[in-house]
């Protein structure tokens, strides 16, 4: 499709065309960082259309022959002007064993389904039950866990009280009030905002047209004020209430409990590439900017959409928007880099929705149409949210469904919701997906309606946590598809790799400026490095210190697994600070009742594993502790990317022991500062350690346990045996128990710890 706008423009005839701005039929010619201000003085129209130049480039990626590096080559201008999309070679490694899967799948899709379409319900139960073993009830884990015959569903339990809560409490203090004061919590200068990006934000959020986003919560309900957004939110209703199990699947944050690590293939990725577009031309000086000055009414956006956004407060595009939307509503392949917090979730969001609005519309007695867009996010919170946001776009598009499948949720419920609901729009976690493939009647069939896949954090789902159900997923969609894949991080694996989803044309659109860091200037970064025994005192003065400094703080603290989590969040409870935990040992509907609050709250403290790294758009977070070695340079961008949204200002502390300094190196492209060490007086350490000794004797052996199997899987930690014991009980002597706890024979021997010294058995 050919998008045309402002054709006056044309006239300007910039050349050579090296690399070219989408919303345009014309080529920018720059080639350097440099070049930039000489752009502005050659071609001052980017003035008056700064939309028009844009920050980021684009080209075409093709895999090398096998075992070569991968090269980049540019589409010529004539494939450019057709649109052209080259036929798409194999998607999978191993197609000859994923087609044996899904014709399996497709077969016993009538024998071995939960649910057939005319059962009723408790016939499902009965039958279920009858086949099922004991403990399978954790959802993705299905066939991880030992395949798919076995998989079982709990009865389901009826709940009245399944409504989709959209937090309505509007915020007195404006997002982009005056900066705020000059400090920080350990004594830096805050940075000055752009005012322009704080006039284009507060203009939004003065039309009071878009609250704060929310998530599902059985205890929320419904405000009056937000009636209009029931009949949009009618699909997601009653999803997240019912949990199949408190610690399964999808978003694992490495701890499962026994200390074993299953290993991230792409963690300790590298510094970032070359692959960096060279010729990026520039909008504006800052580098931080994360707008356009292009309109989304500029776009060839259908005019119900337009009204979406409107209604969500939205006027203009962000950069990763008006980078990525022409590209994508011509029917390319895209994989796309931005920073965190500027926009990608609509931005495949809503040429997703154009390309539902584009197909047959469905019969109005059609109950299971077919899935025209399937978006997969890597954690519950994520997948709700992109949901969310679906919905609120497409307000004026009431025949167009969307509905959420996620681990955490009986899967009988969401079988009855897919059944009653029509949706063409699926939001989903990659292990409740294959659940779902494997084991609901009829889904398989409905994805092979699927035209638009989107993989948001991409990089975290083709890493090898999730790359087998990835594969598996991608195997039961049609091949002729379009694919998006998102994230703030594409290391180089994720890019070598990426034709497993992706066409081998595919496009590769950095919004992220050559020459300058993965992160958000104003977000001030710095790191602390203290022996383990320091570190409980030192993170409660760190916090205190912060609340002092801001009344009106909300600060996240990571933790390396749930169970050391669990007691991080006891300790700081103990301690009186105002604190609410999430991690994946917690029931979802707690995770989502806490995450809930924490978006809307203020004076509060987030303790979380790393299922809140990636993506969830909490406003206002004003620091961001991240405590131990973070799983990658990646995780550690994600965890920072919680605060500075939208081009705020944040403030993010690592705090480290010595013998993790080296992770420094691995992001010492980062403006990542040393901190004055704080001090600790006499009776806060004695306060630390008496909340420590109130501490559950489990929740200190469980976290000693996770801690020992966390380091264990950090190659540079781990390898060394003897040391990692004597690491671990360096941590336990930091709880207060001297005596390290003793952990069972079979989880040592799992970790490959049998007979190492230091370590007591059970
Ligand atoms: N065009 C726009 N104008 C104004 N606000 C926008 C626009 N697009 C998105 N937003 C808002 O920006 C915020 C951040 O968006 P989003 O969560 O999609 O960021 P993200 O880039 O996906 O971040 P992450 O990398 O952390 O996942 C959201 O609150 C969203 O509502």
């Amino acid at each position: 499709m050919s998008i045309k706008f402002l054709p006056p423009l044309r006239l300007l005839n910039p050349s050579p065309p090296v690399t070219r701005f989408p919303l345009m039929n014309v080529g920018l010619s720059i080639n350097t960082r440099r070049s930039v201000p000489i752009f502005s003085r050659v071609f001052p129209f980017k003035l008056k259309y700064p939309g028009f130049s844009s920050r980021f480039s684009t080209r075409s990626f093709r895999p090398g022959p096998t075992g070569s590096r991968p090269e980049f080559t540019r589409r010529t201008g004539a494939e450019r002007e057709r649109g052209e999309v080259r036929t798409s070679k194999s998607l999978v490694e191993d197609e000859a064993e994923l087609s044996d899967w899904v014709s399996d799948l497709r077969t016993n899709s009538f024998r071995g389904r939960v649910t057939s379409e005319d059962e009723s319900d408790s016939d499902m139960g009965r039958r279920n039950r009858s086949k099922r073993g004991p403990g399978r009830d954790r959802d993705s884990g299905s066939n991880r866990r030992g395949g798919r015959e076995g998989f079982s569903v709990k009865r389901r339990r009826e709940s009245d009280s399944d409504e989709f809560g959209e937090p309505t409490r509007r915020r007195t203090v404006s997002t982009f009030g005056p900066p705020r004061k000059n400090r920080g919590t350990l004594g830096l200068q805050n940075e000055k905002r752009g005012q322009g990006e704080r006039d284009l934000w507060l203009k939004r959020d003065d039309k009071g047209v878009k609250g704060e986003r929310g998530f599902i919560d059985d205890d929320d309900e419904l405000d009056d004020g937000e009636d209009e957004r029931k009949g949009l939110m009618r699909n997601l209703g009653g999803l997240v209430t019912e949990e199949e199990s408190d610690d399964d699947d999808d978003d694992e944050d490495g701890d499962n409990g026994n200390g074993i690590f299953e290993k991230n293939a792409l963690s300790s990725t590298g510094l970032k590439k070359e692959f960096d577009m060279k010729d990026r031309p520039s909008l504006s000086s800052s580098s931080d900017s994360f707008m356009s000055e292009t309109r989304f009414d500029q776009c060839s956006i259908s005019p119900l959409s337009l009204k979406g956004i409107k209604d969500a407060g939205y006027e203009k595009m962000t950069v990763v928007q008006a980078a990525t939307l022409p590209v994508i509503v011509k029917g390319k392949d895209v994989l796309a880099k931005a920073k965190t917090g500027t926009g990608k979730t609509v931005a495949f969001l809503l040429p997703s929705i154009e390309v539902v609005v584009k197909s047959p519309p469905i019969d109005r007695d059609q109950k299971r149409p077919p899935i025209i867009a399937l978006v997969i996010c890597p954690t519950r919170e994520l997948a709700t949210q992109a949901a969310t946001e679906a919905n609120t776009l497409l307000k004026y598009h009431p025949s167009i469904g969307v509905q959420v499948v996620i681990g955490g949720v009986r899967i009988a419920l969401e079988q009855r919701n897919l059944q009653a609901n029509p949706c063409q729009i699926l939001v989903a976690t990659p292990g409740r997906l294959k659940d779902h493939i494997e084991n609901t009647a009829g889904f398989a069939t409905r994805l092979m309606g699927v035209k638009v896949l989107v993989l948001d954090e991409a990089d975290r789902l083709l890493d090898m946590g999730f790359r087998k159900d990835i594969e598996k997923i991608i195997s039961a969609i049609p091949k002729q598809r379009q694919t998006l894949m998102f994230s703030a991080t594409v290391p180089e694996e994720v890019r070598q790799i990426c034709h497993v989803a992706l066409k081998r044309d595919h496009e590769f659109i950095n919004t992220v400026e050559e020459g300058t860091e993965d992160t958000h200037s104003k977000v001030r970064q710095m790191h602390v490095i203290a022996p383990l025994d320091k570190q409980f005192p030192l993170l409660y003065v760190i916090l205190k210190d912060h609340i002092a400094d801001d009344p009106d703080y909300k600060a996240i603290v990571f933790c390396t697994t749930a169970r050391v989590t669990g007691l991080v969040a006891g300790l700081l409870g103990e301690l009186n600070l105002n604190i609410r935990e999430i991690h994946s040992r917690k029931a979802q509907t707690y995770r989502t009742r806490v995450s809930n609050e924490f978006r809307k709250s203020r004076g509060l403290i987030l303790v979380t594993s790393d299922v809140s790294a990636r993506g969830v758009d909490y406003p206002d977070v004003t620091l961001v502790m991240q405590v131990g070695l973070p799983a990658s340079r990646e995780q550690y961008i994600h965890r920072l990317g919680r605060t500075g949204r939208k081009g705020k200002e944040g403030e993010g502390i690592l705090l480290l022991a010595p013998w993790e300094e080296f992770f420094l190196s691995t992001v010492k492209d980062l403006p990542l500062t040393k901190a004055p060490m704080p001090s600790i007086d006499p009776d806060t350490k004695k306060k630390v350690e008496r909340a420590l000794s109130q501490l559950d004797m489990n929740s200190k052996q469980a976290a000693y346990q996770a801690w020992l199997g966390y380091y264990n899987s950090q190659k540079k930690v781990g390898n060394d045996k003897y040391r990692l014991v004597e690491l671990a009980n360096e941590f336990s002597r930091s709880m207060g128990l001297d005596t390290p706890p003793a952990i069972p024979k079979l989880v040592l021997g799992k970790m490959g710890l049998r007979n190492i010294p230091g370590l007591r058995t059970k």
